[in-house]
């Protein structure tokens, strides 16, 4: 190849070998950092080490001739979505796409240079597709679990009169306060819930709060939900994951102290206790009542789980649930059933945020 090719070639290789490293340090301290994956960041730093060895095949002088930021045209175009990262899964799935491409642009332009070094490099490529679906799939579900250490206020929702009612009214509700959503209807078609589903997933996607569908884990998957919640007659942790797998969510109903204990053994992400107090949505012939919170507050502390009180609460008796050491709650009646919902869930929020 000509003399200026080739110096094209060393110049395209030396600042892609750059923004390899910078994103495999960026997913390395993910893994480190983030999930304490001891795995993880050893085969990142092993990616890391053999790019290192390909490109010592290469003279590192031309490389380093080659160099030429000065005159880099590239340094100085940005774009509106460099700077907008509202997550960590974001900032790890933009790293993950400049490795990508990069080894990808090694590789062609390496080709030019020793067809041997090109091949490595594709190895390599290979190698880090795996790792970086791992590592952006265990990022989802982080942010998703950060989102749920952080949430009090968990509100239970039918479908509404059509998509852009529920829509409305999850994004007027999440402003007012509320972290999770739970879309509930009992006597929805599938196809509606799908529907409904789908529309809240996507107008809460980019927001703090989560979106959970009770009873089916199928319909959780089909949506693009956050997560599935089951009751103890229902789906099994395990089965539930069997289908939504480990990036989703999976909360369990709980009503006695060993039902909790099984919950957190079987992996739920987090758990409903109740019933606390009669309630105006769902009947029960007993209430599992005040004193299990109690208990489940007490038996829980070496195993902690979000666990919300569900059943029959509002602003009159929260502060009785406060005291049995929970500060997270699953409403229906107190949002639905106010003259302002919006203005009832701020209320709650305080309430449950004041100690
Ligand atoms: C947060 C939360 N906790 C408990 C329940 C009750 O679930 P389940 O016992 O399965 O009853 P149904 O909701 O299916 O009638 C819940 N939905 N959410
Ligand atoms: C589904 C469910 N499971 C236990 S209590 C309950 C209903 C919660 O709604 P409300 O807050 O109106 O009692
Ligand atoms: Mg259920």
């Amino acid at each position: 190849m000509e003399s200026h090719s080739q110096e094209t070639a060393y110049r395209i290789l030396d600042a892609s070998a750059n923004r390899v490293a910078e994103g495999l340090r960026t997913i390395e301290e993910f893994f480190r950092f983030g999930l304490d994956d001891p795995v993880g960041t050893e085969s990142i730093k092993s990616l890391r080490h053999d790019l290192t060895l390909a490109f010592g095949k290469l003279s590192r002088q031309s490389l380093l001739h080659s160099r030429n930021t000065d005159a880099d045209v590239g340094t100085t175009i940005e774009t509106p979505q460099e700077y907008r990262r509202s997550k960590l899964s974001d900032v790890l799935a933009a790293a993950a796409g400049r490795i990508q491409q990069s080894l990808r642009v090694i590789e062609e332009y390496g080709k030019t240079i020793d067809p041997i070094f090109a091949k490595q490099i594709e190895a390599i490529r290979y190698r880090a597709y795996t790792l970086l679906k791992d590592c952006e799939l265990k990022a989802i579900r982080s942010d998703r679990t950060s989102k749920l250490t952080d949430a009090v206020l968990y509100v239970l929702i039918d479908c509404q009169k059509s998509d852009q009612a529920l829509v409305d009214s999850v994004l007027r509700l999440h402003e007012a306060g509320v972290d999770v959503f739970q879309l509930r209807d009992k006597s929805a078609t599938d196809r509606t819930l799908i529907r409904r589903g789908t529309a809240a997933a996507e107008a809460l996607r980019q927001t703090s709060a989560l979106l959970i569908i009770n009873d089916r884990a199928d319909i959780a998957l089909i949506t693009g939900a956050d997560g599935v919640h089951v009751g103890q007659d229902e789906l099994t942790v395990a089965q539930a994951r069997r289908i939504v797998g480990d990036e989703l969510l999976v909360g369990v109903s709980t009503h006695d102290i060993n039902q909790v204990h099984e919950a957190i053994a079987v992996g739920a992400d987090y758990i409903g206790c109740g019933p606390t107090f009669p309630s105006r949505t769902k009947a029960f012939a007993s209430h599992a009542g005040l004193d299990f919170l109690a208990e489940v507050h007490r038996e829980t502390k070496a195993t902690p789980r979000p666990a919300f009180a569900i059943g029959g609460i509002d602003e009159d008796n929260v502060s009785q649930v406060l005291d049995q050491g929970f500060h997270r709650i699953a409403v229906t009646a107190a949002i639905h059933e106010a003259n302002d919902p919006a203005a009832a869930a701020t209320e709650l929020r305080k309430k449950l945020c004041r100690e």
